[in-house]
């Protein structure tokens, strides 16, 4: 099992390449970067686990050294959020290059590869990826995620300290659907495996909802200039390659949200385009994981009326984003 992250040596890159040599289920992990990823590599090599650990910088073919043999790739490359630049969306104009760019990589040496996109904004650069896929032929809906898991992750703890036990958080699971990008951001807390408190008014309702959609301003703001969330998305982003890496060594019954194409009629993207009343490319729902990846995208289930209308909010702007991840890599028809 080759992980490969792209980005390594960044905020998110270092604290995930960790997590993800303490993972045993990792036999081999190549490090890139444009800088350090070398030096990240032979600190982590030290760690008495399994995996071999390499570390690679463009000269000398490094991206595709470090892609060779590759079984699953994450993504976390690119410029993050700071006070001033305030929508994911405004980090497109260079992520979406770094993003097609490492993209082409894959597609030319690791086509069959899991990719793993936490490179914001992730409403356009998965569809950037997935585009960049298709013009090299090797497209494949299945293998392609969107990374949306520090949404589920911020559920669980926001919930479980409204239920007043932060003890639970780990075990409170809250689907989280749409994008992940403000009003995209759809926390199903309806389906909370722990209810919420009865006596919850609806202004502390409409409090949860905006803090889970709005949690990584929460950082932005905090860190003030440094950046925006890093060892939490490394640590949601080692929770879900995990499950991807057990999915695909044959573990049975992993769901979790993520964002993924639609294209597919044999996985449920047509039943949850139906559900949506919307011919959306991509969204983020409870995915089953299988061998060759998605294996089922399952749909909304029962929601609330208040639900149903955040879901409505959030098509316009993730349609829109989905559009312009697409067009930047599309061929300009003459
Ligand atoms: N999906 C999510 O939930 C989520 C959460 C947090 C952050 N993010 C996003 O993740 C990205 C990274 O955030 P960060 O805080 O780690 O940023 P960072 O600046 O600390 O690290 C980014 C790394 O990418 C590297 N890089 C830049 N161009 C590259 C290229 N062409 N090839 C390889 N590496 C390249 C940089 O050298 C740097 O080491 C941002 O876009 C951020 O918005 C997403
Ligand atoms: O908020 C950001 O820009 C980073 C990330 O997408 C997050 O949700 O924390």
């Amino acid at each position: 099992m080759k992980a490969v992250v792209l980005g390594a040596a960044g905020g998110i890159g270092q604290p995930l390449s960790l997590l993800l040599k303490a993972n045993p289920a990792v036999t081999e992990l190549a490090l890139y970067d444009i800088v350090n990823s070398p030096g990240v590599a032979v600190d982590l090599s030290h760690i008495a686990t399994p995996s071999k650990v390499e570390g690679f910088l463009p000269p000398d073919d490094g991206l595709k050294k470090a892609l060779t043999g590759a079984n699953v790739v994450v993504i976390p490359a690119g410029i993050p959020r700071k006070p001033g630049v305030s929508s994911r969306d405004d980090l497109f104009k260079i992520n979406a290059g770094i993003v097609r760019d490492l993209a082409t990589g894959i597609a030319t040496t690791a086509p069959k590869a899991f990719v793993l996109v936490i490179s914001n904004p992730v409403n356009s650069t998965v569809p950037i990826v997935a585009e960049v896929f298709k013009k090299h032929g090797v497209f494949d809906p299945k293998r392609i995620f969107g990374v949306t898991t520090l949404d589920v992750v911020r559920a669980s703890t926001f919930v479980s300290e409204i239920l007043g036990d932060r003890s639970l958080s780990p075990s409170v699971s809250v689907p989280v659907v749409g994008g992940h990008s403000g009003v995209t951001i759809v926390p199903l807390l309806s389906q909370s495996s722990h209810p919420l408190p009865a006596s919850l008014d609806a202004s502390a309702l409409d409090g949860l909802i905006n803090r889970i959609q709005f949690g990584g301003d929460e950082v932005v703001k905090a860190k003030d200039g440094a950046g925006s969330a890093t060892l939490s998305m490394a640590y949601a982003g080692a929770e879900f390659a995990g499950k991807v890496i057990r999915a695909v060594k044959g573990e049975k019954g992993i769901v979790a949200p993520t964002f993924v194409n639609l294209a597919s009629d044999k996985t449920g993207g047509d039943a949850l385009k139906k559900e949506l009343g919307k011919d959306l490319e991509y969204f983020s729902a409870p995915v089953e994981l299988g061998v060759d990846g998605v294996a089922k995208i399952h749909g909304l289930g029962k929601i609330s009326p208040a639900e149903k209308a955040l879901v409505e909010a959030a098509l316009p702007e993730l349609s829109a984003n989905i559009e312009k991840g697409i067009a930047f890599v599309e061929v300009p028809k003459l």
